[in-house]
């Protein structure tokens, strides 16, 4: 089973209150999106990880920013399903293999996805997707490595994200405007839902 395949669109949250985790969880996949992508950017992700898995089983919650090999073995340990990087270093590659839990390494170039394809690995995530070039870099990409698969992240608005979808080397896209700040904020989850619903509706 593959990270790329659970769904079009994989949620990246940053969460400031672990309060919202489980709900913003069950939102999510109550409008279709169930792999969750928590960033270590905040004090509780680890924490905001744990609740999610440990009550929210239909959920298929990993952690991104992913950075070192420390941050591989505190997400293992928090019960983190998959990892997600934003790029790649060889302690990285060696702590997240090593740790038996599915794993997307970030990549922008074409030496860099070469680099992993070497270590054989073909589901990357393409990241930061839009500065770096958007669709028509990562379709040029495709030509010459049209063995890897990608989960783009990084400036993808819901109106741009089925141009992703629909390269042959797009698994899923990620990206964060399926929960809103405000919406966290004011409990607003019925929003995050009708957004998530409106993400998994791009790829029938
Ligand atoms: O923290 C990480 O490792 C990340 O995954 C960075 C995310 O790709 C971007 O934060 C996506 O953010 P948006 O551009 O708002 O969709």
């Amino acid at each position: 089973m593959s990270i790329l395949d659970l769904a079009p669109v994989v949620p990246v949250v940053v969460i400031d209150r672990v309060e919202t985790a489980v709900p913003l969880a069950r939102a999510l996949v109550a409008g279709g999106l169930p792999a969750i992508e928590v960033t270590l950017r905040t004090s509780c992700a680890l924490e905001a990880i744990g609740r999610i898995a440990a009550e929210v089983p239909e959920a298929f919650v990993g952690a991104g920013t992913v950075r070192t090999p420390a941050d591989v073995a505190a997400s293992a340990d928090a019960g983190a399903r998959f990892l997600v990087s934003p790029g790649a270093t060889p302690a990285l590659l060696d702590a997240m293999a090593g740790s038996g839990v599915p794993f997307l390494p970030g990549a922008a170039t074409a030496s860099e996805v070469m680099a992993l394809v070497e270590r054989g690995l073909t589901e990357l995530k393409f990241f930061p997707a839009v500065p770096a070039g958007g669709v028509a870099y990562l379709k040029a990409l495709g030509g010459p490595l049209p063995d890897v698969r990608f989960c783009p992240t990084g400036g993808i608005r819901p109106e741009t994200a089925a141009d992703f979808l629909a390269l042959p080397n797009v698994g899923a896209v990620g990206g964060t405007w399926l929960t809103p700040a405000d919406a966290l904020a004011s409990g607003d989850y019925a929003r995050v839902e009708k957004l998530a619903a409106e993400a998994a509706a791009l790829r029938g």
